[in-house]
């Protein structure tokens, strides 16, 4: 067992906003980036990934931008093996009061032909940047990627090599979700057994859930000595993602009894965070997701419905108020005021500002006006579509009319505001959506392709707002947009302009640097 950390804490490092922004079509703007890090600052977190410094100048400006506003968290930032990435990494985490740079390399035989090294050279190769990044600071994590296909022998050869340079931190990847707890647990265990120096630094997880294990790989790793676990809000991140920051943390609090281990999660805070991320990254939770999802605490058949009114224990091993989720006895509708409105955005999870509460105020006067009831749900697509649809944005919609029947062909009038300028066209097409995406492409022509367009009601009803989400593809580069209105095809316009907006984002990133051999 380590003996940098004391015996029962273990760390949690948020790597939402770097493994789960490389989901396809997660992108996130700087700003949603440094909001969702002051979140996870305030709930707790250690460690905070905030981004691949190398990757491109957005991504260094990011890093830079959230390790510049950070208080308590670590800030870290990822890096390959090579000077260049270090040197970058450093740059950009180097203003946070506590900071880290994480460096790695693929170590299995598969990796090994990608970089094209044999095992000593690889094993020079860590030696070199890992001294090198120790040089320039003193918290450095290494990680030895896709170490669950590795040789053992090479594994801990590879280990010893880090921490001799000077590694203080040596995280442990599953990279493709390929391991099973018990494997995760010896593996955890043969390397604090038998690499020297393993005693002085801190072992950590980082599980992907290919095979749907990555809770119980990570949590197998921490009995048996990790005292870091790597994860994401709602699980996000690449193929079928990391492991899932509530999941964990919600377990290691549940079941305390059998896994006597803390972290310093105010757990209150995840369902604010959870929606954040969904409305941000554009990935909806399911609704059967383990803790945040809309069922985790709903109950519809008799005997269970009997059994939670006799004893809420009967059926529910947690207490939604312990995640954030307040029972509340507010009805929200075209009659309530801003104490109303602020105090159930508050149980919501939003704190907001005077001036945003006027905003919002008026957005959910408006909605109330088209709408019999207001739910929480409403409120909370609200609040993501007023963070989506910003008033910075290049393009936004100004009007929207749609002509639509059994009579084709259906048409759409649109106006745009592009660059602070109004354009207006009108457009025809198979159906209203088809019709005003066609509008938006007249007024805007781009090549992105449409891959994913997804309509879901926000609550029940006829008059339920409808969340609309897209996703697009230009050239390899993939960007979703949502958004939610009481008319479909408006929200649709909504999310598709969303999108746009933050493909140009995407756009103005400069080229990535190439990184050179240490
Ligand atoms: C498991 C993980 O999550 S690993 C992290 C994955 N995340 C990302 O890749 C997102 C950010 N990545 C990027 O923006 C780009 O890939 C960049 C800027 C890092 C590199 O871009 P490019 O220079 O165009 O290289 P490209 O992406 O095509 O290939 C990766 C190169 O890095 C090398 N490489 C991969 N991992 C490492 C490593 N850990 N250390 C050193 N070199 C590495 C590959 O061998 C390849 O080298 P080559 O170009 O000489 O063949
Ligand atoms: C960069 C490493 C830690 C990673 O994300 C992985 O191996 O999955
Ligand atoms: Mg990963």
């Amino acid at each position: 067992m380590n003996t940098k950390t004391e015996q029962d804490r273990v760390l949690i490092f948020d790597t939402t906003l770097r493994d789960g922004e490389q989901s396809p079509g997660a992108t996130m703007t700087h700003e949603e980036k440094l909001e969702l890090a002051a979140l996870l600052e305030e709930m707790g977190v250690d460690i905070i990934e905030a981004g691949f410094p190398i990757a491109s100048v957005g991504d260094f400006e990011a890093v830079s931008a959230i390790a510049r506003q950070s208080d308590r968290s670590v800030i870290c930032g990822l890096s390959r093996a090579a000077f260049t990435d270090i040197d970058r990494c450093w740059e950009a985490v180097k203003h946070a009061r506590r900071a880290r740079i994480h460096t790695f390399i693929g170590v299995s035989p598969t990796h090994r032909d990608i970089t094209n090294l044999t095992m000593d050279a690889m094993v020079e190769r860590i030696h070199a940047t890992v001294t090198h990044a120790r040089n320039l600071h003193d918290d450095i994590q290494w990680s030895p990627m896709d170490a669950t296909r590795t040789e053992r022998d090479f594994l801990c050869r590879v280990v010893e090599t880090a921490i001799k340079a000077g590694a203080t931190t040596i995280n442990i990847p599953d990279t493709v979700g390929y391991t099973a707890p018990r494997e995760s647990a010896d593996l955890i265990r043969m390397l604090i057994e038998r690499v020297p120096g393993a005693d002085e630094v801190v072992f950590s997880t980082h599980c992907h859930n290919d095979l749907g294990m990555a809770t119980a790989n990570s949590l197998a790793a921490v009995e048996a000595g990790a005292r870091q676990i790597e994860c994401t809000i709602n699980g996000l991140g690449e193929r079928a993602g990391n492991t899932a920051l509530e999941e964990v943390v919600m377990a290691l609090r549940v079941r305390n009894d059998i896994m006597p281990y803390r972290t310093g999660i105010d757990t209150t805070r995840i369902m604010n965070l959870s929606r954040r991320v969904a409305a941000i990254s554009g990935f909806a939770v399911q609704y059967n997701k383990a803790v945040v999802g809309k069922n985790a605490f709903l109950h519809e058949s008799g005997i269970h419905q009997d059994g939670v009114l006799k004893n809420v224990e009967t059926f529910e091993i947690m207490k939604p108020e312990d995640i954030g989720l307040v029972a509340n006895n507010i009805a929200m509708g075209k009659h309530s005021g801003r104490a109303a409105l602020r105090t159930k955005m508050r149980e919501l999870g939003f704190e907001l500002s005077d001036n945003q509460l006027n905003d919002v105020f008026v957005r959910f006067k408006a909605l109330a006006d088209r709408k019999k009831e207001i739910y929480d749900e409403d409120l909370i697509a609200l609040m993501a579509d007023t963070a989506t649809n910003a008033e910075h944005d290049t393009i936004q919609v100004k009007r929207l009319r749609v002509v639509c029947g059994t009579e084709g062909p259906q048409e759409a009038e649109l106006t745009l505001a592009i660059d602070g300028a109004d354009h207006a066209v009108d457009a025809t097409g198979d159906g209203p959506v088809d019709a005003a995406f066609n509008a938006v492409k007249m007024l805007f022509p781009h090549r992105a392709r449409l891959q994913l367009y997804q309509v879901h009601a926000v609550t029940e009803g006829t008059d339920a707002q409808a969340t609309v989400s897209v996703r697009m593809e230009e050239d390899g580069k993939i960007v979703t947009g949502q958004s939610s209105d009481t008319d479909t095809v408006v929200a649709s316009v909504k999310a598709y302009v969303n999108a746009l907006n933050k493909l140009i984002v995407r756009r103005q990133k400069t080229k990535p640097e190439t990184a050179d051999t240490p």
